[in-house]
């Protein structure tokens, strides 16, 4: 069932007929692409269009003189006895020829069409990671947006391509035909006529088809991306140990096929549809072609025409439908790939909120960070995630949250690190809106794990490298951050060392263990050094009891002049931190260090003794 509220149309605007125009606005700039790609391959292809459309029609005028060569030969042969070879044959050598310089073209057209195919591939998916490059976090998870960021990687890497063959295969043809069509004139212009009006409706039902299936596959992208997931789920390491454990594989693959077999009932409804109209109309052409075949026969048995021009006719009107036929199909194929692109397009079009700030110093540097009154709500949730938050953190000084899970923690750290943007109030680093900083400067600033930190399937330094980018390679620094981060022992002792491949993506590459992989993670926080905010979202919790306390004697020791922000469920931690927010439902409700809160002995005395207890 396709709803209308779902099946987001080609322009609305106009006639029936403007619609059907209206698409092919893209061709012009899938032109451009293509030219901007390869200007000589561009080139290239054009000319040999050129050559392989006027051609065929040279190929048949030829075999006219052939025919009619041959005839006046056998008379002159009866007549005298002799034969004038060189009045024939001339003939069937400039045929073979023209049919090798056709054959030629087009060779020149599908290697040029292939390398382009490549050059095209990657640069449309260049724009589209650049374009993925500068969006927010906001429109990443946005599922619609993420539909056509899907659909847009999916498909229209090759759909460019496709159009410009296409065009070019269009234009071949309407050069053959008008070609043709200077020759069949000779014969009749009502001719020309039927043989175009006998194509016609093929192409239409082609054009409307091609639009259907199109219309199809944007509604159904959820599915299809729903598709995508389960065989994601079903097929990859990180998640097919559950799945086997908790045997999901009956269920998860039952809804595969659930999926499937919706998706191609509807498939199969357009397929038999398109063919059979295909069929039907294509009847017409047929009967056109009979027809005026018909037609020449007659014209030659009565005299009016001479078996030359009988066999180029006859020719014409063959090389002539298929070329008709196959421009028309073209041109329903034109249609369905500006579809796909207008589709790219909107992607690459999406509004990116401009980068504004500039700032690179606060108008009061030393100030340290501030929030004012600061609420937000996620896009599309109706409850807000953060409430009247008002916090100020100075240089040198520590602050930690505690809060029950979804009270809004790390929605705090993505406010401070601005992947989202207050809904109300105001964020302040050195005296200055977060908003006005330049990103590129306030993010060199900031050093920050989150608990879904990525475990990047790269060598293990890289994986350190990842936190300064300027670093990337640099293995002293990532001997130093690791250090700090006690991921040195572990990765000494790895085969490669610094350069073993990690993850079981690539060959040879090993896995680490969940704390393993957060000592990474802590270690690529420290490659940030020139960070003076550090923000740690759970960086411990997968780490051994000696580990954790390591870490956090090292931190503290080498904090001493910055602002850190901690996030941890564990009180043992916490209770060294200057400063303590307790949040829950998204508002502070209890502030002040260890001492303090405990004198309060309000829910924070109450869940450090719990802990506490437990440990007993
Ligand atoms: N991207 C998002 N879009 C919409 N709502 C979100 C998003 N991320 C989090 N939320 C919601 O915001 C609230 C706060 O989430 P947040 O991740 O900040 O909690 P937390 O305190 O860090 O929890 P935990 O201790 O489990 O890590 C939760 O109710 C959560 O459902």
């Amino acid at each position: 069932m396709v709803s209308s509220s779902t099946s987001p149309a080609p322009p609305a605007e106009g006639s029936r007929l403007a619609r059907f125009f209206g698409v092919f606005r893209y061709s012009r700039r899938a032109l451009g692409l293509v030219w901007q790609t390869s200007r000589p391959l561009t080139l290239g292809l054009a000319l040999c269009t050129l050559v392989a459309g006027v051609l065929p029609a040279v190929a048949a005028w030829l075999g006219q003189l052939i025919v009619d060569a041959v005839v006046a030969a056998m008379e002159m042969h009866r007549e005298t006895g002799q034969v004038e070879w060189w009045s024939v044959l001339r003939y069937v050598l400039a045929e073979a020829g023209v049919i090798t310089l056709i054959a030629l073209a087009q060779r020149g057209l599908s290697a040029q069409q292939s390398l382009l195919r490549a050059l095209l591939g990657q640069k449309v998916n260049v724009m589209i990671l650049e374009k993925a490059g500068e969006l927010s976090l906001t429109q990443f998870e946005d599922s619609e947006f993420y539909d056509k960021l899907t659909r847009a990687r999916r498909e229209a890497s090759t759909r460019p391509l496709g159009l410009v063959n296409k065009t070019f295969a269009l234009a071949q043809n309407a050069i053959s035909l008008a070609s043709f069509g200077v020759l069949l004139v000779g014969f009749s212009p009502w001719a020309l006529l039927v043989l175009t009006i006998g194509a016609l409706p093929v192409f239409l039902s082609e054009a409307k088809f091609s639009g259907d299936a199109f219309r199809l596959f944007r509604w159904r992208s959820p599915q299809t991306r729903m598709q995508m997931y389960l065989e994601t789920v079903l097929a990859r390491e990180d998640s097919i140990k559950e799945v086997k454990l908790f045997g999901l594989e009956p269920l998860l693959l039952g809804r595969y096929r659930d999926i499937f077999t919706t998706l191609y009932r509807e498939d199969r409804r357009l397929t038999l549809r398109r063919e059979s109209w295909g069929f039907l109309l294509g009847l017409l052409g047929t009967l056109a072609f009979y027809g005026a075949y018909a037609w020449v026969v007659i014209e030659t048995v009565t005299g009016r025409l001479t078996l030359g021009q009988m066999t180029m006719y006859l020719m014409v009107f063959k090389q002539g439908q298929a070329a008709l036929s196959a421009s028309l199909t073209a041109i329903g194929g034109m249609y369905e790939d500006n579809l796909y692109l207008s589709n790219l397009y909107e992607y690459l079009e999406q509004p990116v909120a401009a980068e504004a700030g500039t700032l690179t110093q606060g108008a009061s540097p030393g100030d340290g960070i501030r929030f004012e009154n600061v609420s937000f709500t996620y896009p599309g949730a109706q409850t807000p995630a953060l409430k009247h938050i008002s916090l100020h953190l100075l240089p040198g000084h520590s602050l930690a949250l505690v809060g029950a899970n979804g009270s809004g923690k790390t929605t705090l750290i993505k406010l401070l690190t601005r992947l989202y943007v207050p809904s109300e109030g105001r964020i302040l680093l050195d005296g200055s809106d977060l908003g006005d900083w330049d990103i590129r400067c306030l993010r060199r600033r900031i050093g920050v794990i989150f608990q879904d930190f990525v475990r990047y399937q790269m060598k293990v330094g890289e994986n350190l490298g990842a936190g300064d980018v300027e670093a990337f390679t640099d293995e002293t620094r990532w001997k130093d951050a690791a250090q700090r981060g006690l991921a040195d022992d572990f990765i000494n002792a790895m085969p490669d060392g610094y350069h073993t491949q990690l993850g079981r993506w690539f060959k040879g590459g090993q896995e680490l263990s969940g704390g393993q992989w957060q000592k990474i993670a802590l270690s690529r926080a420290w490659m940030r050094d020139s960070a003076d905010i550090l923000v740690l979202d759970e960086p411990t919790a997968a780490m051994d009891a000696a580990a954790e306390a390591a870490v956090y004697a090292d931190f503290r020791e080498h904090s001493r002049d910055k602002m850190t922000v901690l996030i941890s469920h564990r009180f043992s931690t916490v209770r060294a931190a200057d400063h303590i927010l307790v949040v829950d439902g998204g508002e502070i409700i209890e502030q002040g260090d260890h001492d303090h809160l405990m004198a309060a002995n309000g829910r924070y005395a109450r869940l450090f003794r719990l802990q506490a207890r437990g440990y007993q």
